[in-house]
């Protein structure tokens, strides 16, 4: 379970404050207009950033000592972080060792997250000859094979059309589902929530509030929500 207790980011002049839980495997979509937070959160959660107060729990566990690369969190932004460099199996390689030290065992892990992913044999290939929805897939795979219990998603599929997006959307569900990953996704996209959302947290004016059921939240929206749809 995620625990978001009591927390404080403070920008020169910006807060975002939190206080929230998690259950472990449920799919949440953080959503709110431009500069509400979301990032922020993420990046609060991923270690990124140092709260002025308050916790971020995983498991009862205090997060707040370990870097970013200890905490039990796969972050995916929306820029895929690919290296043009390397290969699309080094790029995903780099998800368990950062300096490409990968022993055979490794690359078979590479190649089992290539095959979940539906790149299957493109582990040779330079993100330059991909298209953008194998390099969205390129950085699950990244994500996938460091098995964190904790999937980030600060709006990955933010540059793809809209058939590629539902796909990858639809993608990173199933995945989640099957790894029983928690996962939590910035979006700017109603839609995306709706469709693969249990819950929703709504971001507002440096305010997250709690998950909420996704269907209840969209039946009966709070006047941010409203307003941030275009409904009032
Ligand atoms: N490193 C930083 N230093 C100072 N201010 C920051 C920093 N990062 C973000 N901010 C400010 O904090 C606020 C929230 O930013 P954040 O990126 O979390 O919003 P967001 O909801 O993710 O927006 P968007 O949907 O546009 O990405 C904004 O006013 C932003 O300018």
């Amino acid at each position: 379970m995620l625990t978001v207790e009591d927390l404080r980011i403070v920008y020169e002049d910006f807060t975002l404050t939190a206080d929230f839980t998690v259950e472990t495997g449920r799919k949440v979509a953080i959503l709110g207009p431009s500069g509400a937070g979301k990032s922020t959160l993420l990046s609060a959660i991923a270690g990124f950033e140092t709260p002025a107060a308050g916790r971020v729990l995983w498991d009862g566990e205090d997060l707040g000592p370990k870097a970013p690369g200890a905490r039990p969190v796969s972050v995916i932004f929306q820029d895929n972080n690919l290296f043009p460099h390397l290969t699309t199996a080094q790029n995903v390689g780099l998800g368990l060792s950062p300096a490409l030290r990968l022993s055979p065992a490794d690359e078979t892990k590479v190649e089992e997250a290539l095959g979940q992913v539906g790149l299957e044999g493109l582990g040779g290939r330079k993100p330059g000859a991909l298209s953008g929805g194998q390099m969205a897939r390129v950085s699950l795979a990244r994500a996938l094979l460091r098995h964190k219990p904790l999937l980030l998603l600060d709006e990955p599929f933010g540059a793809l059309g809209p058939a590629l997006r539902v796909e990858m959307l639809d993608l990173v569900a199933d995945l989640a589902e099957r790894t029983g990953a928690t996962l939590l996704m910035v979006s700017h996209e109603p839609g995306d929530a709706r469709r693969i959302a249990d819950d929703v947290v709504l971001v507002h004016d440096g305010e997250a509030h709690p998950p909420v059921n996704t269907a209840e939240i969209f039946a009966n929206p709070p006047a941010e929500l409203a307003a941030y749809l275009g409904d009032s």
